[in-house]
C-alpha cells in the first residue's frame, strides 16, 4: 500500500548568503524566442511555413536577435522552414535562429543539414537530467545520462564540422527538467559538455537551465540558478540561459528572480504559448522592465499588431485580461477608478513634478500610448461607472466639456438608463444619452422668434414664449443676450423662481461651422434651505442662441424633476 503523501513541498537546495534578493535588474538579458519551436508544436495545429514566416518577421520586428525556428527533423515542413529562411536570405544579418534536436545521431545529422549555408545559428541539443525521466524514461542511471549528454554534443560538433560550419553555429545545451534534477549532477554534465566542446564564448557556447514544468517557487528557482553560478566552473564561457514554463503561473516571477540570481539570457513566447500552461511571457518580462525604466531593446509599441499576428497564425486568442495586450487592461468599468484616472489625466504635469517622473497615473502603471494603445478605450460605461468616467468619455471622445458642477447630475442620469437597460454602453450611447436629457430638453417652455435687438451697448431681445403651448410676446433687456431673456421673462411676471447660478460656452470642433455648446445651472427653489442646482445645455451655430437654448432646456429640466413648480 502507498502510504506517502501525494504531494511533497520541493526540497530547496542548500545555499548559503544568496545574493540574488538584493540585487536589483538593471540590463535586459539575451532575448530568444522559442514561439516558432516550443510555442509551435504545443498549437492544436501547428504552423505551416507560411504562418511561420509571417509570425518570423514579426519577431524581428519586436527585436529578437536569437529565434528558434524549428525542431527540423520532426517533420518536412519544419526542415523547409529553416531550408527556406536560409535560401531565400530571410534572415537577417543580426539574428541567430537556432534548431532543437534530440541527443540521437539521425536525428543531429538533419538538424545540422537543415542549417546548410547559414551565416549564423545556434544548434540546440537536449537531455533530461532528472532521475523521474533518467531511470522512467529512459532506463538509465546518472551515468548514462551523462554519456548520452557527452554523445549528443560530439555528434552535433562533428555534424557542425562536417558542414563546414564550425565557428558559424553556436551550441546551446539544455539539461531538460533541470529543477527537477540533482544540481550536483546537473554541474557534472554540464562541465562534461563544456569539455566535449572545448574553450569557447558566451555567444558560442549556451548553458540552458530550464524549469521544464514549474514544480517549485520561483524563489527556488533563484537559488538554483545561484549556485550553479557558484559551482559551474567554466562561468565566463558560457552564456547562462533561463526557460521557464508555467504550470504554476509563476513562470515571470520565476525568470526575473532567476535573471537575479546570474542568468544572462532569457527563453520565452511572446504571449506564453507553449506546452501546457506555456512558455515564459517575453512580453510580460520585457515590459516588466521598461515599466521600471530598463530599456530591453524589444519593442512592443504596437501591440495590437502583434495581437492581430499571432492571433492570426496561432489560432488562439489572446486573453483579455492579458497583461499589456489584453482587450481589456487599459480600461476602468468602476467608478472611483475612472475618476482617478481622469484627474491623474488633468494633473499629468503637477504630478510629474512631484513625484520626479515622467510617468504617474492612478490605476495605470505604464503608458498605454508605450504600445500603440488609445486613451479613449481607457474608459467605459457600465453600472459600476461614476460620473468621473462618464465625463471623461464625454470631453475625449466628443469634445463636451460640462462645468464641474453638472458632473453629478449627469453621472445620475447615465447610472438610471445604464440601471435599467443593464450591461455596458458604448461611447455612441453615452453621447445620445446626454444629448436627449441635457441639451434641448423639452417640456411646457419653449421660445420662438427670436430676434437679438441691442440698444447702444446693452443687448436687447424680442423673442415668443410659450408656456404649455400658450403664447406671450416678450422683450427686455440686459447685459448680455442670456440676461436679456432673463429680464424679460422677469419683467413680464412670467418667470419661476430661479437664479441663474453657472453660465458656460464651448465650440464643439475648429471650423467656421463649429456649433456651440453652452451649459446653464439654475439654482432652483423659493426656500432657502432647499434649493437645487439644475442644469440644461444648449447646441446651436449662434453662440446667443446656444445659451439661451441652455436657458430653456435648464427651466424644462427644473420641472421635470421637481425642482420648479409645473406652470
Ligand atoms: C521539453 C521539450 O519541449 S523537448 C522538445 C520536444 N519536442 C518534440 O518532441 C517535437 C518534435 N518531436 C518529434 O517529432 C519526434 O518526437 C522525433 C522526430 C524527435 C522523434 O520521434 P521518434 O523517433 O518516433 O521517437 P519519440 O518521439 O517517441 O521519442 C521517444 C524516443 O526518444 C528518446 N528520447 C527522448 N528524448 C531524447 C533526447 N533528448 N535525446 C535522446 N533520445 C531521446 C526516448 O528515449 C525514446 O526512445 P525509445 O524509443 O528508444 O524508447
Ligand atoms: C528543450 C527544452 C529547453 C525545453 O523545451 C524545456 O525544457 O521545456
Amino acid at each position: 500500500m502507498n502510504t506517502y503523501p501525494k504531494y511533497r513541498y520541493p526540497e530547496p537546495v542548500k545555499i548559503e548568503n544568496r545574493q540574488w534578493p538584493d540585487r536589483i535588474l538593471t540590463q535586459p538579458p539575451v532575448w530568444a524566442s522559442v514561439d516558432l519551436r516550443d510555442g509551435n508544436q504545443a498549437l492544436p495545429e501547428p504552423m505551416g511555413p507560411e504562418h511561420k514566416l509571417e509570425y518570423f518577421n514579426m519577431l524581428v520586428g519586436i527585436g529578437f536577435k536569437e529565434i528558434e525556428v524549428a525542431f527540423p527533423s520532426a517533420s518536412a515542413d519544419d526542415f523547409n522552414f529553416v531550408r527556406m529562411l536560409i535560401e531565400r536570405n530571410l534572415i537577417p544579418d543580426d539574428v541567430r535562429i537556432s534548431v532543437l534536436t534530440q541527443a540521437r545521431r539521425h536525428l543531429i545529422d538533419r538538424t545540422i543539414e537543415s542549417l546548410r549555408g547559414v551565416k549564423h545559428a545556434i544548434a540546440h541539443c537536449y537531455v533530461p537530467t532528472s532521475d523521474l525521466h533518467g531511470r522512467f524514461v529512459f532506463n538509465h542511471n546518472r551515468e548514462e545520462v551523462k554519456q548520452m549528454a557527452v554523445d549528443g554534443t560530439r555528434m552535433v560538433k562533428e555534424a557542425i564540422e562536417r558542414e563546414g560550419l564550425w565557428g558559424k553555429v553556436a551550441y546551446e545545451f539544455s539539461p531538460e527538467e533541470f529543477t527537477d534534477s540533482d544540481l550536483d549532477f546537473v554541474v557534472e554534465v554540464c562541465c562534461a559538455v563544456k569539455e566535449v566542446w572545448g574553450p569557447s564564448t558566451p555567444d558560442m557556447l549556451i548553458l540552458n537551465l530550464p524549469a521544464t514544468v514549474e514544480r517549485r517557487p520561483p524563489n527556488q528557482y533563484a537559488d538554483m540558478i545561484e549556485l550553479f553560478c557558484r559551482k559551474f566552473p567554466y562561468l565566463n564561457e558560457v552564456g547562462l540561459s533561463l526557460h521557464a514554463h508555467n504550470d504554476q503561473g509563476c513562470a515571470v516571477a520565476a525568470t526575473e528572480l532567476a535573471l537575479l540570481a546570474g542568468a544572462t539570457r532569457v527563453e520565452g513566447t511572446v504571449f506564453g504559448h507553449g506546452e501546457r500552461t506555456g512558455n515564459l511571457d517575453v512580453s510580460v518580462l520585457a515590459l516588466n522592465m521598461e515599466s521600471r525604466g530598463v530599456r530591453t531593446g524589444l519593442n512592443f509599441s504596437n501591440m495590437p499588431e502583434i495581437v492581430r499576428i499571432v492571433e492570426r497564425n496561432s489560432g488562439i486568442e489572446v486573453h483579455p485580461r492579458h497583461p499589456y495586450a489584453g482587450d481589456l487592461v487599459f480600461t476602468a468599468f468602476s467608478g472611483s477608478h475612472q475618476d482617478a484616472i481622469r484627474k491623474g489625466f488633468e494633473h499629468r504635469a503637477e504630478i510629474s513634478e512631484f513625484f520626479r517622473q515622467g510617468w504617474k497615473i492612478p490605476y495605470l502603471h505604464l503608458d498605454p500610448a508605450d504600445l500603440g494603445r488609445q486613451y479613449e478605450k481607457l474608459i467605459r460605461i457600465n453600472s459600476q461607472s461614476g460620473k468621473g468616467g462618464v465625463v471623461y468619455v464625454l470631453e475625449k471622445e466628443f469634445g463636451v466639456y460640462p462645468p464641474k458642477t453638472m458632473h453629478p447630475e449627469i453621472g445620475a442620469v447615465v447610472q438610471k438608463v445604464v440601471d435599467a437597460e443593464g450591461g455596458e454602453i458604448n461611447s455612441a450611447d453615452l453621447k445620445r444619452i446626454f444629448y436627449d436629457n441635457f441639451v434641448n430638453a423639452e417640456g411646457p417652455y419653449r421660445m420662438e422668434n427670436y430676434q437679438r435687438a441691442s440698444v447702444g451697448d446693452r443687448s436687447g431681445s424680442n423673442f415668443s414664449w410659450f408656456i404649455n403651448g400658450e403664447k406671450h410676446e416678450l422683450s427686455g433687456q440686459g447685459n448680455g443676450p442670456l440676461s436679456a431673456v432673463v429680464h424679460a421673462l422677469k419683467s413680464s411676471g412670467l418667470m419661476p423662481f430661479f437664479k441663474l447660478e453657472d453660465f458656460s460656452e464651448r465650440t464643439l470642433g475648429k471650423d467656421a461651422d463649429a456649433k456651440a455648446l453652452a451649459f446653464v445651472g439654475l439654482r432652483c427653489g423659493e426656500d432657502s434651505e432647499h434649493t437645487s442646482l439644475v442644469y440644461g445645455a444648449g447646441e446651436h451655430s449662434n453662440i446667443d442662441r446656444a445659451a439661451i437654448a441652455a436657458l430653456v432646456s435648464a427651466m424644462n429640466r427644473a420641472v421635470a424633476c421637481g425642482a420648479l413648480k409645473r406652470p
